[in-house]
Order: C-alpha cells, then structure tokens, then sequence
C-alpha cells in the first residue's frame, strides 16, 4: 500500500505553518510558513486607520484563509506526493482568538456596517483590553463561591472568550446583538474546510470556562453579571462540543481544489497550538511537562485527578490527550520580551558588533551573554512585560529590572531577560510540583529550543532538571497531523488514537541540557531573591506596577 500523509497547519501569533508528515514515521517531508499580511493589528484598524485603544490586539481572517491557500498547495507542490495519498487534516492554533461571525458564518469584520468598528474583529490571544470585566467575573465568581473557579486556578484571565465577549457587548452593543455566534478563530477555520460549525473541546474547556460534566457555568451566573448575558450559551456559544481528534467533517469540494487536496478528505476538529505539540513531543502520560516555547512559554501536563494549582490557566478532562486531565499554565511573553529589547534596546554599535562577526542579532547576544557566569551580572528582572499569565493571573503588572550601573552591558541585559523567562516557570514547576502534579520530566518545543542553546541551559539550572528536546521543529503542527490522522482513522490508513499516532511518529532529540550542580547553587539564590521581588510587586504588597498604569491611562 502506498504511503499516507496528513497535513498538520500551526496557527501561531505572526504567522501559519503547514507541515506535510508521513504517517509511518513522523517524518515531515514538507513545510511551509506564511506570515501573516496584517500582523498583529495594535495600533490601528487596517480599513480606515481608525485608532485602537491601549492593550488592543487584532487579527485578519482573511490572513488565516492565505495561509491555507498559500502553504497547503506550496507543500504538495513541494513534496511531489500524490494527493489521493492524504488522508487527513489537522489545525492549531493561538487561543483564545476570537471572532463575532453572521448567520452565514462571515466575520462581522468583512461586513461594510460593521468593519469600521473594531469590535468587528478578531481578537487575539494577547488582547488584554477586556481586564475590567475580567476582574468583575472574578469577584463576582468569588462571591457566588463558583465551582468552576478552582478548575482555573481562583480566577479567570482577560485573555478569554467571556471577558472579551462582554467587553464587546459593553463597548458594542450593536456589534453584540448583530452576531450570531462567538467563535475560535481555530474552530472558525474548520468551518471554512468543512462547510459546518464544528467547537472543540479543548479550547472551549481551557478558553470559555466548558467543563465535560457540568457544562458552561450557569445561566444564574451569567444573569448575575449581566442580565445581557444570561443566554449567551445557547445562543451566541451554542452548539454541541466535540473530543479532540474528532472528525469535524470532510474537506469541500470548492476549499479541495484551491488546496490541492481531494475533496472528503478527514478535517480534525480545531485544537489550541500548546496542546497539540504534547503528542507532537510523545507525551502521552502523567509527570511529563511540556513546555511549547516561543512567543509566550505555555506549560503542559497530564494528571489523573483533579487538583487546585494556583494560577493555572486550567484543568480540563481530556483536554490534551482523551483520559486524562490536562493542566495548563503559562507565561504570557517569553520570546516576545527578546523581541522588545532587540528592537527597543539594543545599541547601535551591539548592532554593527553582530554584523562583524556575521551573525544575527540573537545569536550575537547569545554568545556574548555565554561569557557570563550565573549571578555574575548582578541583575534581576521580573518577566512581566506582557502582565502575568500564571501563577499571578496579572495583566496589570509589568516588567522590572533591577541591578543597573554605569557598567552594565547589552548582553547582561539579554541574559537576565533570559533568566527571568526561566524563573518564571519555576514558579509554574514549583506551583504543580508541590500541588499534587509530579513534574518528573520537562519537555521543550516550539521554536526557541532549537534557536538558543544558552536559554535552554539556564533553565535547566534554573529548574535543576534535564530537559528533553522535542525532535521536530514544528511540534504543534507534527501533533495536528496526527489528529487529522486520528479524524481519517486506521481504516483509512491513519490511526485510531492519538497515543497510537504518538507512537509512531514522535520522537525527541538524544543530545537534552542537564542542570549543571555550580549553576544550580547559584540560581537557587537568585530565585529566592525573584520569589522575594514577584511576591512584593506581585500580590499587593506594592502596587507601583498598577498606579503607574492608572497614571499613564488617565494623562
Ligand atoms: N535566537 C533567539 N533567541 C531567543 N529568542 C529568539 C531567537 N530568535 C527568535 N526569538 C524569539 O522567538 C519568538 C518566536 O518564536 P516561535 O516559536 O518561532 O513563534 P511562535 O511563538 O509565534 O509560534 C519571537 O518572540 C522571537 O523574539
Ligand atoms: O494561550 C495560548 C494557548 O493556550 C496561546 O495560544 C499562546 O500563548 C500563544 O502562543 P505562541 O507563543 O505560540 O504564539
């Protein structure tokens, strides 16, 4: 029998990534990245220039269909293999990212009425401008004594679906009234393969607050926020919530012949890009943590009962691999504060240093920051250049760094940026380790492991244990290959379960990073000095971070 194939697409922040695998092994014959036309839209609306407000982040839809229309037929074209041999399509993708869509399933974006307001829009994963009624939810959950509130680690992020509805039923009302349903923006992409509505479990679970026994909270409590509210499940997030590696549907004939695929072909239903990478990596079983390590560091793991963590992002039942509960936690910027400095910071001569010696600015830093010991440069740095994901549950703070003098150079700055990244997920390691989730193994993938070795040892100090590397590149998209191989199932050639599909075709790398004992000594006491600062910034003790926010947002 011919070799089979599916095809794994990695919705990330900038851009999307299809991965064409071979089902036998895992190998990734073919892989093609386009980034997204748009950006991220944060600072003005791309149809009439029209302002956005602070803490504002946007997508285009229509960047997600090029993706599929550009990458799709360029690793067909690329591979040579015969499009009868594809059985199946998986997506991941950055969550919660959302969008209100019409009765015909269009983005109220595309609308003429509406696309002027940006509320109309996608709203991206780190769109932070909802805290407000996050902060309301959270109190008024607490009050209620909400069950679901220790599912999510005491409280509820603005980086969700509710708080971003309800700031668009409070600052739209119209834009509100006029959408049919609220919709990830991963579950919206099936739709357009599929021709129907298809909502995943995953991301209703760890994203809009859906459970698999109790359902969505309470009409009750939706009243109690806002009578507005009290329908919205049924309504606006109406619709049956289907397992991971479902089949959502089958390709149409129109989206087959603009991707290059035969038409009823397998389409998986959608999956958040975190999650899909933990079969990527092979973990399909407790006391494994996975680290997906890019833009932001989210932090998986599997556990089989349900615990409280502080600050978890969520505990969902099957919400990773079906069996399990599946923990996550996260850190809302990692390679996106490198990012920052190398575009705000950096010095123009670091600049013409790099290029000399003939490397990126990355890399430049990186060597030169090697040349440090731990402790050496006698900086700290709090990680909260995007607020705190987990264990805080904090948009409001910001990031800090402490330790300057007239000496400080460029690279000691990128390496405490680097170790506070590494201290921020010891903080996430620690919290489940002492809560109950072992955390025996980490697992890193996502595109910084493979990009700077220097980050990869320090958390390992940091952490004090090894770290395995996930062997492929693209381990959220290699992990949604295999859920689209699970949709096309055995009899198609795929498989009829993701711990099957892992199994074949994950692997990690041989060569991982070991702590290093002299560097652990040190780090230890440096963590201990970070766990002082985060506790004193971070919970209340001393809330400049805040009054310096509410300052700036009424001058
Ligand atoms: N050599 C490097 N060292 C550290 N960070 C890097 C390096 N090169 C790129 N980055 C950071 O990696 C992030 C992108 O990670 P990647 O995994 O490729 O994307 P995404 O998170 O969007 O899926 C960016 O925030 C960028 O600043
Ligand atoms: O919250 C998420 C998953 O639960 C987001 O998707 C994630 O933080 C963004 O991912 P990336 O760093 O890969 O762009």
């Amino acid at each position: 029998m011919a070799k089979k194939f599916a095809i794994g697409i990695d919705y990330g922040t900038l851009s999307g990534r299809a991965v064409l695998v071979d089902l036998s092994d895992g190998t990734e014959v073919t892989d093609h990245v386009t980034p997204y036309a748009h950006s991220v839209i944060d600072e003005f609306l791309p149809v009439s220039n029209r302002k956005l407000e602070h803490d504002w982040a946007l997508e285009h839809p229509n960047d997600y269909l090029d993706v599929l229309k550009i990458s799709v037929p360029a690793v067909m074209k690329e591979s040579g293999v015969n499009p009868e041999d594809v059985i199946g399509l998986g997506i991941d993708f950055t969550a919660n990212t959302m969008m209100p869509i019409d009765t015909n399933g269009e983005p109220l974006c595309f609308d003429p009425n509406y696309m002027d307001n940006p509320h109309s829009w996608v709203k991206l994963w780190k769109h932070h401008a909802a805290q407000s009624e996050a902060d309301l939810i959270n109190e008024i959950a607490t009050k209620r004594d909400e069950a679901f509130l220790n599912r999510y680690g005491g409280k509820i992020s603005s980086e969700w679906m509710i708080p971003k509805v309800w700031q668009i039923l409070n600052e739209a009302p119209e834009i509100y009234d006029y959408t049919d349903q609220f919709i990830e923006a991963t579950d919206w992409v099936v739709s357009k393969m599929t021709g129907k509505i298809s909502r995943n479990s995953c991301s209703a679970g760890y994203k809009s607050i859906w459970n698999k026994k109790d359902g969505y909270p309470s009409k009750d409590f939706f009243k109690a926020l806002d009578p507005r509210l009290e329908d919205l499940t049924d309504t606006k997030l109406r619709g049956e919530i289907v397992p991971l590696g479902t089949k959502a549907g089958e390709l149409t004939a129109d989206m087959a012949s603009q991707l290059g695929l035969r038409a009823g072909i397998a389409i998986a239903v959608g999956n958040v890009d975190a999650h899909a990478a933990v079969p990527g990596v092979g973990v399909v079983t407790p006391g494994k943590l996975v680290m997906a390590m890019g833009t932001s560091i989210c932090h998986m793991i599997l556990g089989t009962e349900e615990r409280e963590v502080e600050g978890m992002c969520g505990v969902v039942e099957d919400g990773i691999i079906p069996g399990y509960l599946g923990y996550e936690a996260g850190q809302s910027a990692v390679g996106d504060i490198f990012a920052w400095y190398i575009d705000q910071g950096v010095p123009a001569y670091t600049y013409k240093l790099a290029e000399i010696a003939g490397l990126n600015i990355h890399e430049y830093l990186e060597l030169k920051a090697s040349e440090y010991r731990p402790g050496e440069t006698g900086l700290l740095a709090l990680d909260w250049w995007n607020g705190n994901r987990s264990v805080l549950v904090d948009t409001n703070l910001t990031g800090m760094i402490v330790g300057y003098t007239l000496l400080t150079k460029p690279e000691e700055i990128y390496r405490t940026l680097l170790e506070a990244t590494a201290f921020g997920t010891r903080k996430i390691v620690d919290a489940f380790h002492n809560n109950g989730i072992p955390v025996e193994e980490l697992y890193a993938c996502g595109g910084l492991p493979q990009k700077n070795k220097l980050l990869m040892q320090i958390y390992a100090d940091v952490m004090n244990r090894e770290i395995k590397i996930a062997a492929s590149k693209q381990t959220p998209a290699l992990g949604a290959a295999m859920f689209g191989a699970v949709a096309a199932g055995s009899v198609n050639g795929g498989y009829d379960s993701i711990v099957d599909a892992a199994e074949q075709m994950a692997r990690v790398h041989e060569e991982s990073y070991k702590p290093i004992k002299e560097n652990v000594l040190v780090y230890e006491k440096l963590y201990q000095e970070y766990s002082k600062l985060h506790d004193y910034f971070g919970r209340g003790e001393n809330d400049v971070m805040k009054n310096l926010k509410a300052i700036k947002e009424t001058t």
